[in-house]
This record gives C-alpha cells, structure tokens and sequence, in this order.
C-alpha cells in the first residue's frame, strides 16, 4: 500500500530512518496487548508511513517511551488497548507536551473500546487515519488523588464493582458490550458486595450524588452504557457521569442480567454531568478506580476534564459535535 499524501507530508521526509532514535513520528507498540499478533503487521505499515517503531518491553513502559519521545517527536501514537493509550498519554502529560505533540491510537488490544469511539475500525484503518484523517482536539480527564500529580484518562474512571470482575470477561463480551461485560459478570459477586459509599460534588455548582454505588463512570470519550454502547461527547469539556446505586441484590439478580437494568430501572441509575467533580470515598480504605484499566487506589480525588487538550487525528465515523 501507498502511503496516501497528507498535509504533513513534508514532515514526513524527514525522517530518514524509521528506527532513527530522533524521528519525529513514533509509534509505541504494546506487542502483548490483545491476542499479540499485531506487531508484525504494524511494523510493516509503520514503515510504509514513516513512523519509527518503539517497543515495550514491561508494564509501565509505554510511559517512559512516550514521555521521552515528546523530546523529538511531534506525533506520538499508541498501539495497543485502552491501557496502553493510558500510558503514552501519560508520558506525553508528563513532559508537559500537550497539545503540542499531537497522540493517535492503532487498535491493537482487547476491547478497543477508545479507537471505537474515535471512529478507528482496523489496523490498516488507523494508518489511513493517522495519514489523512482530521485532527480533532479532545478533552482529557485527570484524575488528581490528594495532593499529588494528576492522572491522565482519556475513556473513562470507573469505580465500584468492575475490577475485581474483569478477570472473568471474555474477549467478545468485551468489545461487544465494554464496561457492561464486566458489570454483567459482576452479578454473581454483586449479592456479596456491600457498595461503595461515595460522594460526588461537581465543583462548579450543581447537582452532585452521594450514596451507595454498584458502580460509577466517569466518561470521557466512553458514553453512557446503555445507549447502545453510544460514545460521549469528547470536545464538550464535560465528563459524563453515571452512576449505579447499589440496590439489595435481588432486585438485581432477579431481573436476569444487569444489561437489563441498566436505562430501565431509573430509580437505580443518576446520570450527570461535570467538569470538575470532588469525589469522596466514605470508608477507612481505599477504592480502587479504573483510569482506562489502569488501577488507581484513592479515597479523595478530584476528577476533571482538560477541554480539548489533546490533538488527535479521528476516523471517519467520529461525529464532531462542536466546531473547530
Ligand atoms: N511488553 C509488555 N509486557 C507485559 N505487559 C505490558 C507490556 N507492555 C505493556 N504492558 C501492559 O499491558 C497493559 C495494557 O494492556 P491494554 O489495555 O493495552 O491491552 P488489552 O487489555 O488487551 O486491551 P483493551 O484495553 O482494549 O481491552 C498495561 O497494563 C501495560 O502495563
């Protein structure tokens, strides 16, 4: 395949070598992610197109990759799933290179629940993206425990019953239903679980929610679960926030399957929408919170968008909401 021109080509012949360690477009390659057969082929397609290739090696890596890239590269691009995006965002906010050095995802994981969301459908279709496709300019959410740096997410923070059920979700459930996957394989540990109680202030005034919760969403570019699997708005600067109240559990397991619940019972779900939310936890431990699948303990953070910081070129059937 030939590269099809696009308006960067100039920067393109730049780059000499794509393993020239100061290229100026890289893609970082989580070779593991998904069923780990990708590699070979974006490596082929990474030097058709001009990008050099760096690989991870450990968890974590992609962070230092990305973050060290931002030195020379102006676009730096992650294959893999939502974790590893998590990542080289991560890096890419660390060296404090947004929105300069623009980010692109190639669909090499699990669920690919972000590139779905962003109108990215293959492999081959992330390269034509990134070549011709229009960059947009997204909104990121931190999450910030304590006093301490704020996390990047660029899908969704979740918290309540997913992590301790993602173990038991297949492949298939998860890139047809996401987030509802695990929630549905929850059911079995829901009549066990006490829900997290938890607070949410928007801090810009408003309704917010306290409780107790099955689970939360904190969606970004992740849309609320039951619109058919729907992605949010990711230009509005706002975060979609879902929650689902911990309800005695057979009023759940009796209605077969929590895919039912969700959008047919409302007195069990509260949806709304923040900026900028202080969110509580009200026990002595630490919840765990979910920042694309990557775990995060804390017990008070605030959660918060950074409207439209990160460049970003999307695919064909991303639908931009707002203009520019
Ligand atoms: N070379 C590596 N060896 C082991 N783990 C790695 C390596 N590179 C990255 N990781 C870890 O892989 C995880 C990311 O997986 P990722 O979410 O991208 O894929 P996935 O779970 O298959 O897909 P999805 O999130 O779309 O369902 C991260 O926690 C990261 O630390």
């Amino acid at each position: 395949m030939v590269p099809p021109e696009d308006q960067n080509a100039a920067t393109d012949m730049q780059v000499e070598s794509p393993s020239d360690r100061d290229a100026d477009r890289v893609v970082v390659l989580n070779p593991i992610s998904g069923d780990g057969e990708h590699g070979p082929r974006v490596r082929e397609l990474a030097d058709q197109y001009g990008y050099a290739v760096r690989e991870t090696e450990n968890e974590g890596d992609g962070i230092d990759i990305a973050r060290e890239a931002a030195d020379h590269a102006d676009r730096v691009v992650a294959c893999g799933g939502d974790g590893t995006y998590n990542h080289v965002v991560r890096g890419l906010w660390q060296a404090d290179a947004l929105p300069e050095v623009e980010f692109g995802v190639v669909p090499g994981g699990t669920g690919n629940n972000f590139a779905n969301n962003v109108g990215i459908e293959g492999i081959e279709d992330a390269f034509e993206v990134l070549a011709e496709g229009p960059v947009r300019s997204i909104d990121l959410g931190t999450v910030t425990v304590d006093d301490g740096e704020p996390i990047p997410f660029l899908n969704s923070c979740i918290c309540g019953l997913t992590a301790d059920a993602s173990a038991e979700t297949t492949p298939e459930q998860k890139k047809q239903y996401g987030v509802l996957a695990y929630a549905a394989n929850s059911l079995r540990q829901l009549a066990a679980y006490d829900g997290l109680d938890i607070s949410i202030e928007p801090v810009e005034g408003g309704d917010g929610w306290s409780g107790s919760a099955a689970l939360v969403l904190f969606g970004n570019a992740r849309g609320f679960p039951g619109d058919e699997g729907a992605a949010a708005d990711v230009e509005d600067g706002l975060l979609d926030v879902t929650v689902i109240e911990k309800r005695p559990a057979i009023d759940l397991v009796s209605g077969g399957a929590l895919f039912e619940l969700f959008g047919r019972d409302p007195a069990s779900l509260s949806r709304l929408r923040t900026r900028h939310a202080e969110v509580t936890v009200e026990s002595d431990e630490a919840a765990t919170f979910s920042l694309d699948g990557e775990m995060v303990a804390a017990r008070e953070l605030t959660v918060e968008t950074r409207e439209q910081l990160l460049r970003l070129p999307v695919g064909q059937s991303y639908v931009a909401r707002t203009d520019g």
